[in-house]
C-alpha cells in the first residue's frame, strides 16, 4: 500500500464516524445558514503572485512541526501579512488537524479558506462548506477520474473552488477533463514523500492558460517566490516555513512583497 492509500485508509475510517453523528442534511442546514463562499478564484487571478498560507502542525514526512495552540491566531497573523488564501489542514491521523481548527479560523479571517484534507467523498465537501470553508483540495492522484470529476462538480455547485492537485502531465490532463479552474503542482510525490523541486518547471507548462496555477510543497522564502514566479505561478502554497517562523507576518509579507515586484510581469509566461 502506498503512503497516499495508507492515508486515505485512515481518512475513510473516520469520516464513517463522523457519518454516523452528523447526517448530511444536517450539514446541508448549517451551511444554508452561512454566508455564500468568498470567491477564491477572483483572489487567485490577480496580476500579483499570490501567497496560500498554511496551518500544519506535522505531516508524515516533516514529523511534529509546530504546536500551534491557537490556529486562528496565527491564521490572522497571515491574513495581516498580506496572504491571499488561508489552507487548514484537516487531516487528524497524519497531520494533527481538525474541522474545530477550521471553524476556528473561519471566526477570524476574512479572506477565503481552503480546506486542505484527503477528499474521496460528497460528504467531506458539504462538511468543507458547513464548516465555512470557500475552496476544497482534490488530489488527482486519489481518485478516479469519475469520482474527480463528480468532486469538482459538487464543489463548484457550492460556489466554492476546487485547487486540484497533480504531480505529473498525465494528472494535469485529468484536472483539466473535470473541469479544474485551479491546478496545484505538489513538488512532494506522495508516493516517496520527497520533495523534487524541478517538477513545477515540468508540469506547468502542460496547464492550459486561464487556468491558475499554484506552486505546492517545499518553498522556503521570497526567494523561491520569486523563482516559482518566473516559472509561471500564480501563487504558492506554503506551510512548513511559515508555521516554524517566529514571526509568521513578516515571513507571508516578505514572500507577498517578492510575488508583487513590477520587475516578475516582464520574465513570467
Ligand atoms: O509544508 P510545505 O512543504 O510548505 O507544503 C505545503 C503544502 O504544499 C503541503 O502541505 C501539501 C500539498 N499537498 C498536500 C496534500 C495533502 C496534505 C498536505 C499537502
Amino acid at each position: 500500500m502506498s503512503v497516499l492509500d495508507g492515508i486515505v485508509a485512515g481518512v475513510r475510517s473516520d469520516l464513517a464516524a463522523r457519518e454516523m453523528a452528523t447526517s448530511m442534511d444536517e450539514l446541508k442546514a448549517r451551511a444554508a445558514r452561512l454566508p455564500s463562499a468568498i470567491d477564491a478564484l477572483q483572489k487567485l487571478q490577480t496580476p500579483e503572485v499570490s501567497v496560500i498560507a498554511e496551518v500544519k502542525r506535522s505531516s508524515p514526512s516533516r514529523g511534529a512541526l509546530a504546536e500551534i495552540t491557537d490556529p486562528a491566531a496565527l491564521a490572522t497573523e497571515y491574513e495581516a501579512g498580506g496572504a491571499s488564501v488561508i489552507s487548514v489542514l484537516t487531516e487528524e491521523r497524519r497531520f494533527g488537524g481538525s474541522l474545530s481548527d477550521l471553524d476556528d479560523v473561519r471566526g477570524k479571517v476574512d479572506i477565503p479558506i481552503l480546506r486542505k484534507d484527503f477528499i474521496v467523498t460528497p460528504y467531506q465537501v458539504w462538511e468543507a462548506r458547513a464548516h465555512g470553508a470557500d475552496m476544497v483540495l482534490l488530489i488527482v492522484a486519489a481518485l478516479e477520474q469519475m469520482a474527480l470529476e463528480s468532486l469538482v462538480e459538487r464543489v463548484h455547485s457550492l460556489g466554492m473552488c476546487a485547487l486540484v492537485e497533480v504531480h505529473d502531465e498525465t494528472e494535469v490532463a485529468r484536472a483539466v477533463a473535470a473541469g479544474a479552474r485551479v491546478i496545484g503542482v505538489n513538488a512532494r510525490n506522495l508516493k516517496t514523500l520527497e520533495v523534487d523541486r524541478g517538477t513545477f518547471a515540468r508540469v506547468a507548462p502542460h496547464i492550459p492558460d486561464g487556468i491558475v496555477k499554484v506552486a505546492e510543497s517545499g518553498i522556503r522564502d521570497s526567494h523561491d517566490v520569486v523563482e516559482y514566479a518566473r516559472m509561471g505561478a500564480d501563487a504558492v502554497l506554503v506551510g512548513e516555513a511559515l508555521v516554524k517562523d517566529k514571526d509568521p507576518r513578516t515571513a507571508v509579507a516578505e514572500m507577498v512583497a517578492a510575488g508583487a515586484h513590477p520587475a516578475l510581469r516582464a520574465v513570467r509566461p
